[in-house]
């Protein structure tokens, strides 16, 4: 299989993608023009990490792993071999990294809850930050949403890591088994908006004012919330606000990191907008979860059938590399922001 890194979005979610895929199926991957479309191309901490652990669970032999490589050769060894891991984002970077762990953890997922036997895989890096899922999403959101698609996962979060020190982690448990579709086209009624105001390392009263502002914006949008304040324990300073929006048959996520300079009042409105945003589309699923929830609705026993608030560009790269694989069928429609995957061959998986 040789997949263009440059195709669409151009970003590590096709390299991603594709060691997934390469994991599952077994067959040989070379990759090219790896993440072409960003500023600094090539493998960066975080992708190179993921194409570590891609190839320690199915004992892969690669070529071209190094921080900033274009290419990539995967040959896998064997299936996916359920067991006790241990990824570190910092290693691949000398000085350290806060590479998001998120992005490693959902390169493995997939491989390891379609495998036979159980996982418990420990991941250090970055768990909270930008452009990438938080660590809090894959817990609320993301985890609780492939759960109803059968997957059995849980996280717990050990330590808080932030841009730039990084030093979070995380401790992934996986039950193997298979995986069924979804069908996702109504959302229903909003049940509530939960969030957590947290800071490590600074004082108390930054997670108390993110909390009582976002509390206050949603509530004068007429929405049911309940804003936890925290102040934990850090390597590093950092603070940020996380919203989880439970419908009656969905989770939509929102969040927003602090920085030096910006209140915290601004950090939960940058938050809340996002939410009301997505709220008033009437969308059942978030931007991310959009094209985040392509891979095992690919992989899955039945079809499926989702709507989204916004088709991206993620979300069409996603499907077109999902495409290369020949595993499912992807039907984009724009205006009705519906998404149909219909899974195909069976056999290549496992
Ligand atoms: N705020 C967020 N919440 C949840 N998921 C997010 C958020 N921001 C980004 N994501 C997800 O993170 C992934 C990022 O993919 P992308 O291809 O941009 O990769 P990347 O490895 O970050 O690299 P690059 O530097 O190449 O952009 C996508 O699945 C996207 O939906």
């Amino acid at each position: 299989m040789i997949i263009d890194g440059s195709y669409g979005e151009g970003g590590g979610q096709i390299l991603r993608t594709s060691l997934s895929l390469a994991a599952i199926t077994g067959k040989p991957l070379q990759i090219n023009r790896i993440r072409a479309g960003r500023e600094k191309p090539g493998l960066a901490a975080q992708h190179l990490t993921a194409v570590r652990a891609a190839a320690a669970i199915c004992h892969a032999q690669v070529k071209g792993d190094a921080l900033g490589s274009m290419t990539l050769e995967f040959v896998p060894g064997n299936f996916v071999q359920a067991g006790s891991y241990t990824f570190d984002v910092s290693e691949a970077l000398p000085g350290g990294s806060a590479g998001a762990l998120a992005l490693v953890l959902q390169t493995i997922l997939l491989p390891l809850a379609l495998a036979d036997g159980d996982s418990e895989v420990t991941l250090r890096g970055g768990t909270h930050v930008s452009h990438s899922p938080s660590i809090t999403y894959i817990e609320q959101v993301y985890l609780p949403m492939l759960q109803q698609m059968g997957v059995q996962a849980e996280v717990e979060l050990k330590a808080w890591g932030w841009y730039p020190r990084g030093g979070g982690e995380v401790k992934l448990l996986i039950r193997g088994g298979s995986i069924s579709g979804i069908n996702l086209v109504e959302r229903g009624d909003l049940v509530g908006v939960r969030g957590l105001a947290v800071v490590t390392e600074l004082p108390s009263h930054i997670p108390q004012r993110m909390a009582m502002r976002a509390e206050n914006l949603l509530r004068e949008a007429q929405l049911k919330a309940n804003v936890q304040p925290l102040r934990a324990k850090g390597v590093a300073p950092g603070a940020g606000l996380f919203l989880t929006a439970e419908y009656e048959n969905t989770l939509a996520g929102f969040g927003a990191l602090g920085r030096l300079g910006l209140a915290a009042e601004t950090v939960a409105s940058i938050a809340c907008e996002e939410m009301l945003r997505f709220h008033a589309t009437g969308a059942a699923l978030d931007e991310h979860l959009a094209d985040q929830l392509l891979l095992p609705a690919a992989l899955a026993s039945e079809k499926s059938e989702y709507q989204v608030a916004v088709v991206s560009r993620h979300l069409k790269t996603n499907a077109w590399v999902i495409e290369q694989f020949e595993l499912a069928q992807v039907t984009v429609d724009e205006v009705e922001k519906k998404v149909a995957i219909a899974p195909v061959i069976k056999q290549t998986i496992k």
